[in-house]
């Protein structure tokens, strides 16, 4: 077995008196490329939150890296890239490049030059989401679905281990989603980025990634893509509360 970078252990969360997460267990091993899905309001961005450190479940364990999230400090291994990258204000006059070297501003502080080196990574990070041709453009100048890579370019400059996506790809087109998921196999398979993916987008998700767990406040079912594929429609509309067909066929719109 490989090494799990998170252990989630009996994890329970409630807001006020709201039950949201219950009983949630789940291992990640290293190298997965896991597609978190669940309903709306089914505690996916909840659960996002506690693997964050920004929640404190009020009863279980979460450990990322092999230790507990209390005592953990290694932040700079995961990366993280929110739902509300869409809505950066996209005026703010600064490239690709600019946008992207900002993800090491942590590691630089705010006004030291960077190095040739740190240079070089900013290029590659751009290169490994396929924005290369448009390094020097203002991010204001670029689609939606390039504004979301140059985020993710932000986020896995500083060389994460871990990537977490919050609904990355909505409002993006069937096109750009299905060349959005090849750079993210690319960053899985050929950089060794361990991928959580929240998303919607059940129907097409399956032959991208190589785990999925469905949550709606317990969760319904983690295993690899293959034996989600085997659910049966019935159990999937359990979960949904309507059928996955529906689902699959909205979302080819
Ligand atoms: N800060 C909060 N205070 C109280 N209740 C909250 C808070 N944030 C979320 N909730 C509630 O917790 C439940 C789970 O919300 P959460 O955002 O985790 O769901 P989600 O699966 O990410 O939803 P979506 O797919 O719609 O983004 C919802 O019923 C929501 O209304």
């Amino acid at each position: 077995m490989k090494q799990p970078i998170i252990e989630i252990n009996d994890v329970n969360f409630t807001y006020d008196r709201q039950k949201v997460l219950e009983d949630i267990n789940i291992t990640i091993e290293q190298g997965s490329f896991v597609g978190l899905v669940g309903p709306n309001g089914s505690g996916k961005t909840t659960l996002l939150k506690c693997l964050l450190g920004l929640l404190k479940p009020q009863q279980g364990e979460i450990k990322l890296f092999g230790q507990t999230i209390q005592k953990f400090k290694d932040w700079h291994k995961v990366g993280f890239v929110s739902q509300k990258a869409n809505s950066f204000n996209t005026g703010f006059p600064a490239s690709v490049f600019e946008v992207v070297s900002s993800g090491l501003t942590s590691k630089l502080g705010l006004f030291k030059f960077m190095s040739p080196k740190d240079r070089k990574h900013v290029d590659e990070a751009i290169e490994a989401v396929g924005l290369g041709k448009f390094a020097k453009r203002n991010i204001g100048e670029l689609s939606g679905g390039q504004q979301q890579r140059a985020f993710i370019a932000r986020a896995i400059v500083s060389n994460p281990k871990l990537l977490i996506l919050d609904e990355p790809t909505v409002g993006v087109d069937s096109q750009t989603v299905h060349n959005f998921y090849e750079m993210l196999t690319h960053l899985n398979r050929d950089l060794g980025i361990t991928l959580i993916l929240v998303t919607h987008d059940v129907g097409t998700i399956t032959d991208k990634v190589t785990h999925v767990a469905c949550i709606n406040k317990y969760l319904h079912f983690h295993g690899n893509s293959r034996e989600f594929e085997l659910l049966k429609d019935d159990e999937m509309s359990d979960f949904y509360g309507h059928s996955l067909h529906v689902l699959t066929h909205d979302h080819s719109h």
